[in-house]
C-alpha cells in the first residue's frame, strides 16, 4: 500500500482540479495550486483548494488542464519532479501518446478519470463533494509502475470515489459511449432551440432540462474532447444516424406503430442499464411527486417529513419554473418505502402524487 500523504500539486485550477484541491483539503492534505493563467490559481487559493506556493517537494501531480495540453504538462512535470504524476482528462490515448512523444520514461505516469463533473468550469464551480461515491477509472499503461498505479488509487479513494482499473483502449471506448456520445446528443437537441419562439420555450418542463444540461459544457472543452476521441464515436455516430433513418421512415408511414415502439423500446433497455448511485447495480426506484410552496424553509421541512416517514431519498429532483408559485419536488425512493412515505407527506398536509 502507498500512502498519499501529499504534498500534491495540481496543475490546473479549474472545476476538477479545484474539485481535487478541495476534496483534499477534507483530510489535510498539502495542496499547491499551479495554474497557466494566475486569475484561477488566486481564486482557486481564495476558495481554499490549497496554496499557490508550497516548499515541498510533490509526492504526487495532478494535471487537471484540457485534454490537448495535457501529454506536455506531464513530460514537463516528469522532468522537474520525482513525483507520481497522474492526469484528470476525459481521454486516456491522447495524454499518453502526446507524452510519449516528449519523454522515454513515463514509468511515473499513471492515467486516471474522474467520473464526475459539471457543466460548469472554472475554480468557482469546484465543489468538495463533487467525486464522493462517483466512479474513478484508473488506466495504467504497459510500463506504468504499479507503486504508482497505487497512489493513484489512493488519490481517487481520498476524494470520495471508488476505482476502475481498465485498459486505456477500453477506457476511451467505453467514454464514447456513456458520456461523450450523451453529450453530442444533448447539443444536438439543444441546438435545436436557438430559433425557438419564446411560446415554445414556456412550455418547457424537466424532460427538456434532462436532456439539455450537459449541452451548456465548455464547447471549446468539449470539442478538445470529442477530437480526441474521433473514431470510437464515428461508430457510434453512425449507429445513431441508421436509427434516425429508421425513426424518419417509420414516422412517414401511417402505421408506424410497431416500429416506433421498437425504437423507443430499445430505448428503455438501455436506460436501465445505467448502473445506481456509487457505481452499484440499476435499483428500481419510484418517484413520489411533492408540490412547495415558493416560501423560504419549505424544502428543510418536507425532507425532516420525509425522513419521519423512514423512508431514504435515494434522490432528488427540483422543479420550479420561474413565475410560478409553487414548485416541485421529486423524491425518488425504493418502492419498499413508498406507501409509507405518501402516507406520512399527504398526514402532515403535503400535496403528494405518484
Ligand atoms: N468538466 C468535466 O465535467 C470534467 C469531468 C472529468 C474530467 N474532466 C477533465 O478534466 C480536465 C479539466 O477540465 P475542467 O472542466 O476542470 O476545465 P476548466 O476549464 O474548468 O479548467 C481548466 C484549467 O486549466 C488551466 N490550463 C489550461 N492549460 C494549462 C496549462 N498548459 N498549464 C496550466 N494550466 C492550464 C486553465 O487556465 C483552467 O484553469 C480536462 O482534461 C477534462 O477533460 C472534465
Ligand atoms: O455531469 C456532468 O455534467 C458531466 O457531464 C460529467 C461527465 C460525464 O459525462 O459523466 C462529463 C465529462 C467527464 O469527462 C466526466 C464526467
Amino acid at each position: 500500500m502507498t500512502e498519499l500523504r501529499g504534498p500534491v500539486r495540481i496543475v490546473g485550477t479549474g472545476l476538477i482540479g479545484t474539485s481535487i484541491g478541495l476534496a483534499l483539503g477534507r483530510l489535510g492534505v498539502v495542496v499547491e495550486l499551479v495554474d497557466a493563467d494566475p486569475d484561477n490559481a488566486l481564486m482557486a487559493e481564495r476558495i481554499g483548494a490549497g496554496s499557490r506556493l508550497v516548499q515541498i517537494e510533490p509526492q504526487l501531480v495532478v494535471v487537471a488542464v484540457p485534454p490537448d495540453h495535457v501529454g506536455a504538462v506531464i513530460a514537463e512535470q516528469l522532468r522537474q519532479t520525482d513525483a507520481v504524476i497522474t492526469d484528470a482528462a476525459s481521454v486516456k490515448s491522447k495524454p499518453l501518446t502526446d507524452a510519449s512523444a516528449l519523454t522515454d520514461d513515463l514509468s511515473r505516469y499513471v492515467g486516471s478519470h474522474p467520473m464526475a463533473g459539471s457543466e460548469r468550469s472554472g475554480p468557482l464551480a469546484g465543489r468538495a463533494d463533487l467525486f464522493d461515491g462517483a466512479t474513478w477509472a484508473i488506466t495504467p499503461h504497459e510500463t506504468s509502475d504499479p507503486k504508482a498505479v497505487d497512489l493513484v488509487r489512493r488519490l481517487a479513494e481520498a476524494a470520495g470515489a471508488r476505482t476502475v482499473e481498465l485498459s486505456v483502449q477500453d477506457h476511451d471506448l467505453a467514454v464514447a459511449r456513456v458520456s461523450h456520445l450523451p453529450h453530442l446528443m444533448s447539443a444536438l437537441a439543444a441546438g435545436t432551440l436557438v430559433d425557438a419562439p419564446n411560446s415554445h420555450l414556456e412550455l418547457a418542463g424537466q424532460g427538456v432540462r434532462d436532456v439539455t444540461r450537459i449541452a451548456a459544457g465548455d464547447p471549446r472543452l468539449w470539442t478538445q474532447i470529442v477530437s480526441a476521441n474521433s473514431t470510437a464515436l464515428t461508430g457510434l455516430l453512425e449507429r445513431i444516424r441508421d436509427e434516425l433513418d429508421r425513426m424518419l421512415v417509420a414516422l412517414g408511414k401511417e402505421e408506424a406503430g410497431e416500429e416506433l415502439a421498437s425504437i423507443l423500446g430499445q430505448g428503455v433497455s438501455g436506460a436501465v442499464r445505467v448502473p445506481g448511485k456509487h457505481g452499484a447495480p440499476h435499483i428500481e426506484l419510484v418517484p413520489v411527486l411533492v408540490t412547495i410552496p415558493d416560501r423560504p424553509g419549505q424544502l428543510a421541512r418536507l425532507f425532516a417529513d420525509a425522513a419521519e416517514s423512514g423512508a431514504n431519498v435515494e434522490d432528488l429532483r427540483i422543479d420550479h419554473s420561474p413565475g410560478r408559485p409553487v414548485g416541485e419536488v421529486e423524491l425518488a425512493v425504493k418502492p419498499a418505502s413508498v406507501d409509507q412515505l405518501v402516507r406520512v407527506l399527504t398526514e402532515r398536509g403535503w400535496s403528494v402524487h405518484r
